[in-house]
């Protein structure tokens, strides 16, 4: 369970964060969508522990993220909107980074996103859309429970946004939350809640 109370952030003068609520229960996908420049990267960011919000709380399952980091790292997997990976490093040394732990990525996870070609290959050699997939992977590492997406599939071929839709549909079915930000209208179709970042607060669509 995800409840996010309340939440402001501004840049200088620029509100742009002006009391952002709801709640996310396993199995949800919440869409958020809106303009450009609207707040929706912004907002994921502090959803993921990345930066603070100016009031407002986070909790999951009921231990309150702003008391403690160690909540944001057991709970939520983030991807953000630029590639995150390192491109001179290997996918398996990518991973291995990111887990924190060293060693070689789990063989389920090398499964799950068809890593095993590609693992001794350094992140620049690699396609756009295999480069999100590997992300994706990074972001899933630990296994969280609340996996927080921005433009997931942005900039990718149909075949690889299929891939990405139907895994995401798998990750809610293992219960997991996905909160994902998106212009695309197909990830919106598959969200349980969508909602519109407006003026700085989240409106029901
Ligand atoms: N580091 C920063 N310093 C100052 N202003 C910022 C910073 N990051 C974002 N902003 C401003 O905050 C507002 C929201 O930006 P944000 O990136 O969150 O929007 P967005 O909805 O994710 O946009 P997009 O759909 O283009 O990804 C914009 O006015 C932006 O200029």
């Amino acid at each position: 369970m995800l409840e996010v109370r309340d939440i402001q952030r501004s840049y200088g003068k620029n509100k742009v964060l002006k009391g952002i609520s709801f709640d996310a229960r396993p199995g949800d996908q919440i869409a958020i969508i809106g303009r450009n420049g609207s707040g929706k990267s912004t907002f994921l960011r502090i959803l993921a522990g990345i930066d603070k919000p100016a009031s407002g709380t986070i909790s999951f399952w009921g231990s309150r993220a702003d008391k403690h980091k160690s909540v944001f790292r057991q709970f939520t997997g983030y991807l953000p909107q630029d590639n995150p990976l390192l491109d001179e490093l290997s996918v398996q040394d990518n991973i291995s980074l990111w887990s924190g732990r060293g060693g070689r990525p789990s063989q389920e996870l090398i499964t799950e996103f068809s890593l095993d070609d590609i693992l001794k290959m350094k992140v620049s050699q690699l396609s756009g859309g295999m480069k999100r997939r590997v992300a994706i992977a990074c972001a899933c590492v630990s296994n969280p429970p609340v996996l927080i997406m921005d433009e997931p599939t942005a900039s990718l071929d149909i075949y690889f946004k299929k891939e990405i839709r139907t895994w995401m549909k798998t990750f809610r079915q293992g219960n997991g939350i996905i909160i994902v930000a998106t212009h695309d209208e197909l990830e919106m179709n598959d969200s349980t809640k969508v909602y519109s970042m407006e003026n700085g607060v989240l409106r029901h669509t």
